[in-house]
């Protein structure tokens, strides 16, 4: 793989380091949901602390535009990690303000402090090379040397992934190697039939992938919010359910590409439809070319595959010796739309071969649903990550850190 490793760096004692973790959790009212993120940083950062590192940890939380919300602070991340690592967290109010630079110099060796999320700060996703360095360049004030260690990151082209790999010594922590041996095995020789399920509502990001995958894979399942864009592109109405119109052309190029490769989309034959979008919403089963056809009308939404849907992936899924899922079903966090999730998990467990469930929500999902992580191959941190790296793309954060 030929990544810079940690110890590449020399020794880290009484230095500064910066660590970019992928500390994206899920939260509901400020409480964290599933702590998977975090616990899967702990190797890395144990290692920085036994050696007498100052530990600068950065991260980004959700989706903020570039400014300061409050609803998407690191604040509640900093107090579980405390509870995990055993020690205080120094929480910074900022990323690159006054308060950051306190935290930092505060630090004694193998002390811990963690910055406010990264993407409060235009800098961080900026388009423009410029903006995106002069970020990553005060951040890089604060270190001696980076540590990326956010798998579910490396595939953005963000200035605490790239740019800041760039500006400091930089090196790959142990969760981003744990991940990549086992990814590796998925993209070498898989054992077939190799099925791909995907799901989710990060739609247009994860189409993207579709027409690599294709290739590589004897089965793609579509479910969660990519169905309705692969209903609409087969000239069905899908009522108010999540719907990316601007990729139905690309939809319709990818059931032409695999047919011709002879690889199978399967896209599910009922759906649950809902009057609105809540838990105590009215909802009903119906076949997956009828979703307006209920009293919701137009208004009627899919939340979930149906029973019929499920009977079929799971089948699919179980003749398989490869199985790689991201993306959840269906919206899992609410109770009557959890049971389609529920059985594609149930089904990854009984794989006869290498199974593996990627992304922050479908991992959250699988231990909200009372699965254990050792029911599976492997639960990767990263969605989109893995799947761009399944897909054989370059990833900016990988090869920034000398990846071939
Ligand atoms: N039919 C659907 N409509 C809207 N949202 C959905 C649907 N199915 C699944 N989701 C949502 O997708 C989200 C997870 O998507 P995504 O971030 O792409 O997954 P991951 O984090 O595993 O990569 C969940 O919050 C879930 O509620
Ligand atoms: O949750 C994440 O990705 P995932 O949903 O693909 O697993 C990562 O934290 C990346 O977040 P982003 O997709 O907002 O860049």
């Amino acid at each position: 793989m030929s990544l810079r490793t940690l110890e590449s760096l020399g020794s880290l004692a009484g230095k500064n380091v910066i660590v970019r973790c992928d500390l994206n959790v899920p939260l509901k009212d400020g409480s964290i949901t599933d702590d998977g993120r975090v616990r899967a940083s702990l190797p890395t950062l144990n290692t920085l602390i036994n050696e007498g590192a100052r530990v600068v940890i950065v991260s980004h939380l959700g989706r903020p535009d570039g400014t300061p919300d409050a609803k998407y602070s690191l604040a509640p991340v900093a107090q579980r990690l405390s509870e995990l690592l055993g020690k205080p967290v120094t929480f910074a109010h900022d990323t690159v303000g006054g308060a950051a630079r306190d935290a930092v110099e505060g630090l004694e060796d193998g002390d811990v402090a963690l910055l406010e999320n990264l993407r409060f700060n235009a800098g961080e996703t900026s388009k423009d090379e410029a903006e995106r360095t002069e970020f990553a360049a005060k951040l890089a004030a604060f270190g001696d040397a980076f540590v990326s260690d956010g798998f579910g990151v490396v595939h953005r082209k963000q200035a605490s992934v790239y740019e800041l790999a760039k500006a400091l010594p930089s090196a790959a922590g142990a969760l981003i190697t744990t991940e990549l041996d086992v990814l590796d095995r998925l993209t070498e020789s898989p054992e077939r039939p190799y099925t791909v399920v995907l799901g989710g509502s990060k739609v247009s990001d994860k189409l993207g992938v579709i027409g690599h995958l294709l290739p590589r894979v004897n089965s793609l399942l579509i479910g969660g919010g990519m169905v309705f864009t692969f209903l609409a592109a087969l000239g069905y109405k899908v009522g108010s359910s999540l719907l990316e119109t601007d990729q139905i052309e690309t939809v319709k190029g990818y059931l032409g590409q695999a047919e011709e490769l002879g690889v199978s989309i399967v896209l599910p034959s009922d759906i649950v439809v809902a009057a609105a979008f809540g838990a105590d919403a009215e909802h009903l089963v119906r076949p997956a070319t009828e979703i307006e056809e209920t009293p919701f009308g137009a208004s009627g939404l899919g939340l979930d595959i149906g029973p019929e849907s499920s009977a079929r992936f799971a089948e699919i899924i179980a003749a398989s010796r490869t199985v790689f899922w991201n993306g959840p079903m269906g919206v899992f966090e609410l109770a009557p739309f959890a049971a389609g999730t529920k059985a594609i998990a149930q089904a990854l467990t009984e794989v006869d071969g290498l199974s593996v469930v990627g992304g922050g929500d479908s991992a959250a999902a699988v231990r909200a649903l009372h699965f254990t992580d050792d029911q599976f191959g492997h639960i990767s941190t990263g969605g989109g990550a893995s799947l761009e790296f399944l897909e054989g793309k370059r990833l900016p954060g990988l090869e920034v850190l000398g990846w071939q």
